[in-house]
């Protein structure tokens, strides 16, 4: 389970990215994250792995504070909250198969993940990846190769490689065309019923956040403005998500 409480995280700027966040995100749920550019939904998303560290409250996974990960401990939390990105982060003139790999060795050094010493546990376990992503068949191609669509299909299977338990994704699919993106939705839809992984994307389409998610959280100027069920949410309520604070 994850818990927020009074999370609030100030940029060293000054910019209030998080303002007292109160929620608790049980295992296995499927959360969409929307609000308008600037609100705070990468922030929000974020801090769960803690690639932003909040600055006020208490933000607990699985009943660890995680401020208070350090070195190695930090290193096996992210391997469990797995983390895809709207520009996929690949290396591009690799096989997709060794890109899959390297997220199981992420305490080897990189000039061992380049010559690709991987055991044949790793390539199955990447492989099996692939599988649940419909990219078997793309194993041995070269990552440059592939369709935007299809290289974040392979960022999944990375992520999904090192086994996590809980999968962050922040506008994984504002890149893509509208088909490819219904099916990189479906994707993680399938992993979400199959695995059970819990499961927070951050949508700037808000169709694609109510076709897929099952709880909506609504986010305005860095404050939670929504949070429940799909079906709860109105037009009144995302106007009000999209609407501008009167002191902007
Ligand atoms: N590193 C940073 N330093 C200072 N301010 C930041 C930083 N990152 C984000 N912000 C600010 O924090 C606020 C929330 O930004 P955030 O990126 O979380 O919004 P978002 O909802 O994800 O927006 P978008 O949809 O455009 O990505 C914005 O005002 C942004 O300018």
């Amino acid at each position: 389970m994850i818990k927020f409480e009074h999370v609030s995280k100030t940029y060293p700027n000054g910019v209030k990215g998080l303002q007292d966040i109160n929620l608790e995100i049980e295992d296995g749920e499927f959360v969409g994250i929307i609000g308008m550019s600037g609100a705070g939904k990468s922030t929000f998303i974020r801090t769960i792995n803690r690639l932003n560290n909040i600055t006020e409250g208490k933000l607990t996974v699985d009943g660890v504070e995680i401020s208070n990960l350090k070195g190695k401990a930090l290193r096996r939390f992210r391997r469990k909250v797995g983390m895809i990105f709207q520009s996929y982060n690949l290396v591009p003139r690799i096989t997709v198969i060794r890109n899959v790999m390297s997220s199981l060795v992420p305490d080897m050094p990189l000039w061992r993940v380049i010559l690709g010493l991987f055991s044949k546990n790793d390539k199955m376990r990447a492989l099996e990846a692939l599988d649940r992503v419909s990219m078997l068949d793309k194993a041995f191609v070269r990552t440059d190769q592939l369709s935007g669509g299809q290289q974040q299909r392979v960022s999944l299977a990375r992520t999904l490689a090192q086994n996590p338990s809980v999968l962050l994704a922040d506008e994984p699919v504002a890149a893509l065309d509208p088909v490819t993106a219904h099916e990189v939705m479906d994707d993680f839809k399938r992993i979400n019923d199959e695995l059970g992984q819990t499961v927070l994307i951050n949508i700037h389409h808000v169709d694609l956040a109510l076709d897929y998610a099952k709880r909506i959280i609504g986010i305005r100027s860095g404050r939670v403005v929504y949070d429940g069920p799909v079906s709860g949410v109105t037009q009144e309520i995302l106007d009000n998500i999209y609407s501008k604070d009167e002191a902007e």
